[in-house]
C-alpha cells in the first residue's frame, strides 16, 4: 500500500507559554480533502506551517507522501505544494515568467501544463505585465496557477478562497476536484463562510480550537 499524502503524529507547538498545538495527529488519504476549521487564532496556519516546514514544531513528526520532513526535507517538500495566505511575487517578473519559472522548478514544462496553469490564472493580457502590479485577487490567482505544473502528493491551501471573485473561486474549485480525482490529498484552512466550497469538495472537517491561555498565577 502506498504512503498517504500526509501523516502527522504528535505535533506540538508552543509560543512562549501558549500551547497552540498539543500532540496533534492528522492523516490525509489519497483523494481526500481535509479542512482545518476554527476561529481566528485557533492554530490553522501554525499547523499548515508545521506540515510545510515553515514552522518548526516543538515535538512530533510529519511525513509527506512517505518522506519524513525532518530526515528527507527535499523529497518531502518536493511532494507538496503550498498556497500561503498572503502572496508576494518577486519584483521584475511578469506573470508568464513566474508561471514558467515554477514549471521549471516542478520539472514540467509541457505545453499542456502551462496551458492549464494559464487557464487557472485567467489573467488575459495582464499575464505579460509585472506581477507586482497585480491586485490582491490577481496575485492569488497567479500564486495558485504557479502550483499547477508537475504532480505532488499533498496540496496545502491556507484560506484559498479569500479575496477571489466568483469566477476565480469556481476555477480553483474545479482544479481542486481534478487533483482529488488524480489521487492527491488536499489540506485546507478555511472559515465557515467557505462552507459552499467545502461542501462542493466533500471535505472532512477537522475542527481546531483556540489555545487556552495559561492560568493566572495564584496570588499570595
Ligand atoms: N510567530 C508567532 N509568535 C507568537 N505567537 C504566534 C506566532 N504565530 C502565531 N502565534 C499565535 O498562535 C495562535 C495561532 O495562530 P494561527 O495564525 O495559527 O491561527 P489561525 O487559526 O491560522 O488564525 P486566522 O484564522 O486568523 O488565520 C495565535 O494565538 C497567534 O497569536
Amino acid at each position: 500500500m502506498s504512503a498517504p499524502p500526509l501523516r502527522a503524529r504528535g505535533l506540538s507547538k508552543r509560543y512562549l507559554t501558549r500551547a497552540v498545538l498539543d500532540g496533534l495527529d492528522l492523516e490525509v488519504a489519497g483523494g481526500e480533502a481535509v479542512a482545518l476549521l476554527g476561529p481566528n487564532g485557533a492554530g490553522k496556519s501554525t499547523l499548515l506551517g508545521c506540515v510545510c516546514g515553515t514552522v518548526i514544531p516543538d515535538a512530533g513528526s510529519v511525513e509527506i507522501g512517505g518522506h519524513v520532513l525532518d530526515a528527507a526535507p527535499i523529497a518531502a517538500r518536493a511532494a507538496l505544494r503550498y498556497l500561503p495566505q498572503e502572496t508576494e511575487h518577486p519584483a521584475g517578473l511578469t506573470g508568464r515568467e513566474l508561471l514558467r519559472f515554477h514549471a521549471e522548478v516542478f520539472g514540467d514544462l509541457s505545453p499542456a501544463s502551462l496551458e492549464r496553469a494559464e487557464a487557472l490564472a485567467k489573467l488575459g493580457p495582464a499575464l505579460d505585465h509585472l506581477a507586482t502590479t497585480y491586485s490582491v485577487g490577481m496575485r492569488r490567482r497567479l500564486a495558485a496557477a504557479c502550483l499547477v505544473p508537475g504532480r505532488a502528493a499533498l496540496y496545502v491551501f491556507d484560506e484559498p478562497f479569500a479575496g477571489l471573485d466568483t469566477q476565480a473561486r469556481e476555477g480553483l474549485l474545479a482544479w481542486m476536484r481534478a487533483l482529488l480525482a488524480e489521487g492527491a490529498g488536499l489540506l485546507l484552512a478555511a472559515h465557515e463562510q467557505d462552507r459552499w466550497a467545502l461542501d462542493a469538495l466533500d471535505v472532512r472537517p477537522f475542527p481546531l480550537t483556540p489555545p487556552t491561555p495559561p492560568a493566572p498565577e495564584a496570588q499570595p
